[in-house]
């Protein structure tokens, strides 16, 4: 069961729920790290018991040696064997020690990476699997930063589970020790553990609530600072003098946490100092005890020197205990967004029963769409219809704002529909079968990826089962107009593209968008998708773009947003949206005759050229 931030936030009010909930935590914890390595959490544990036996070994032997000594110093030479044997065997203790801690160390590093390979694998493939809708809200980036990085804290709760143990079995045998010579020593240390243990609990509680409510400062620092380093801000930053802004922004906000950071540092600093006052107190009170217990002639010089010792280590023990007891409920509070995020749902598989038709016969039909972004109230699309069909070419066109991505996005099924329907050949596509309705689609868009990758690689991943067919990429390299360039390149095909990355070489934005529309013919499937891949490019080399994408995709569907209406003209057909619905369709004669928004579009981009010719024959350009 999971529990909810809110849920967190209200200390005091259900604290044996909490409890039983952490819990809970380790228990899956502990059944993650099982799964991944039986092996090495037998192990760990095993070296964990065996460490815990040596300060009680050390102990015997030390009382043992003090006493050998102080009898050596009355009695002279003859007994100086006894104490030989016993610091040599204390030695091999100590060497055994070593042994063991540097076996842990490793085992537990071994483990460490395991799991933590574990858990990025399970989050890199959760986030892949996300709706891409939940991705439109701050909400889903909140969630992600609070578990970026905390998959470690795994792995530091099985090391402080197992901690605990190894103090827990050390603590009872030396508690037995200690009170074979007075009960009054065990009582004393016990009384130690009580408010070390309370205070970091609150401690940690109050840090966990501190890092749910900065989140989202948090989050606003580091963008903040990532468009003062980025180099894709850096241009825009300089020109627009906007550094001193953006530096005083950040410091702002930096100190908004910070300064909430170190009222909790402040009141963490007294607590604990407040306890190790009571810790003083209460050593102080059992070394009185031991000096009474010599004065009574109770205590042996070995007895004396063992027990200080063993209130050093069980001291010790007790503090790490309460630590670790606290650090364990701070990082099962932590886990939980990780456990949340782990659980958040998927891209919905289920009832998609229906494979892709094998040949599309009656196209694609869109029936009374309408969509809302979550938290809107606002339709963004309202009772959209349209149908396309096969091996038509369509031209999606309007104003910004008017609709034209999320509705290539409802087609896609990357946004579900909020009214109406979506159907290729009558299959709902909330019904097909998700991997293969993506396979079916090759999809360009405005925002298209940079792979900072070879170009071979910026083609190849457009089809990942035919990466290594080389012969195929340099056809689709060849329809996308980049072969010439990268056979100038100095290593062709294997040239590593983009600045990121030793040896890269960067390209003009006109470039990339080539290479991601090679990677679109590549891909090589029956409906293609492109939403204004080609507005970097100049205006001819956009009409020969989309000439041939005409061409080459012949018998495919092919639908296209341009804002360069002069690019549409050759569409079969011309889909003018406004305001989230469609308002005129028909080829670019009918809608020029229509004289309405097409018309009105038109006129306005086709003045503009007309001007810019006339100021050149007039010679106002030069
Ligand atoms: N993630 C989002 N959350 C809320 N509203 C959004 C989101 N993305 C887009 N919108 C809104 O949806 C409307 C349509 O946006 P869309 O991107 O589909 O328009 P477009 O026609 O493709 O615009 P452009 O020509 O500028 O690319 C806009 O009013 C926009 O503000």
């Amino acid at each position: 069961m999971m529990l909810n931030d809110k849920e967190l936030q209200s200390t005091g009010t259900d604290k044996i729920r909490k409890y039983k909930l952490t819990l809970q935590y380790i228990k899956r914890m502990l059944l993650i790290v099982w799964s991944i390595d039986p092996f090495l959490l037998c192990t760990t544990l095993l070296l964990r018991i065996s460490q815990a036996l040596i300060p009680v070994l050390q102990t015997w032997l030390t009382l043992q040696l003090v006493n050998q000594i102080t009898l050596l110093l009355e009695k002279g030479s003859p007994y100086i064997l006894n104490p030989l044997s016993t610091l040599l065997l204390q030695l091999l203790v100590f060497m055994a020690s070593a042994g063991i801690k540097a076996c842990d160390r490793y085992v537990l590093s071994k483990l460490r990476i395991r799991t933590q390979y574990h858990f990025d694998q399970l989050i890199a493939e959760k986030s892949s699997k996300i709706p891409l809708i939940h991705m439109e809200s701050s909400d889903y980036y909140d969630h992600f930063y609070r578990i970026s990085g905390n998959s470690v804290r795994v792995i530091n709760l099985i090391d402080n589970v197992f901690s605990i143990l190894q103090n827990t079995v050390m603590l009872f045998s030396m508690l037995i020790l200690m009170a074979a010579v007075h009960w009054g020593l065990a009582l004393g240390v016990l009384l130690l553990i009580i408010p070390s243990l309370i205070v970091n609990i609150t401690m940690g509680n109050l840090r966990y609530r501190q890092m749910l409510e900065q989140t989202p400062v948090e989050r606003k620092t580091g963008y903040l600072l990532d468009l003062l380093s980025s180099r894709l801000t850096a241009k825009e930053l300089r020109s627009f003098n906007l550094s001193k802004y953006f530096i005083d922004r950040w410091s702002k906000l930096f100190w908004k946490n910070g300064y909430e950071k170190l009222y909790l540092e402040k009141k963490t600093s007294v607590s604990v100092f407040v306890v190790d006052a009571f810790g003083i107190l209460v050593t102080g009170t059992v070394m009185i005890l031991l000096i009474w217990l010599g004065a009574l002639g109770k205590l042996t010089m070995g007895a004396y020197v063992a027990m200080t010792q063993t209130l050093t280590t069980v001291q010790r023990g007790l503090e790490d205990i309460a630590f670790r007891m606290a650090a364990i409920y701070e990082d099962s509070l932590f886990s939980n967004p990780l456990f949340t995020f782990l659980e958040l749902p998927e891209e919905d598989h289920d009832g998609r029963v229906f494979s892709f038709p094998n040949q599309i016969l009656k196209g694609i039909q869109v029936r009374n769409l309408s969509f809302k972004y979550p938290k809107q109230n606002v339709k963004v699309l309202e009772d959209v219809n349209i149908h396309i069909n096969q091996g038509e070419k369509i031209a999606i066109v309007g104003e910004n704002g008017s609709g034209k991505t999320t509705l290539i996005k409802c087609l896609l099924g990357l946004y579900p529909a909020t009214e109406g329907e979506i159907l290729i050949d009558d299959i709902d596509i909330r019904q097909i079968n998700l991997t293969e309705l993506r396979n079916h689609i090759t999809v360009l868009y405005q925002d298209f990826v940079q792979y900072q990758f070879s170009a071979e690689e910026n083609i190849g991943v457009g089809r990942v089962d035919k990466m290594m067919d080389k012969e195929m990429i340099f056809r689709a390299a060849e329809k996308g107009g980049v072969l010439d360039f990268i056979k100038d390149l100095k290593l062709g095909f294997d040239t590593q593209l983009g600045p990121y990355f030793s040896g890269g070489v960067e390209l003009s934005l006109g470039q990339w968008q080539k290479m991601a529309i090679s990677r679109a013919f590549f891909r090589d499937a029956p409906i293609v998708i492109l939403d204004e891949p080609t507005a970097a490019l100049d205006p001819l080399a956009e009409a020969a773009i989309f000439d041939q994408f005409m061409t080459l995709s012949k018998g495919k569907t092919a639908i296209f947003i341009s804002h360069r209406l002069g690019s549409c003209r050759n569409a079969d057909r011309i889909i003018v949206m406004k305001e989230g619905k469609i308002v005129e369709s028909g080829n670019h004669n009918e809608l020029i005759h229509l004289q309405g928004e097409y018309h009105r579009m038109f006129q306005a981009q086709s003045k503009w050229y007309v001007q810019e010719e006339k100021a050149e024959f007039s010679g106002e350009f030069r």
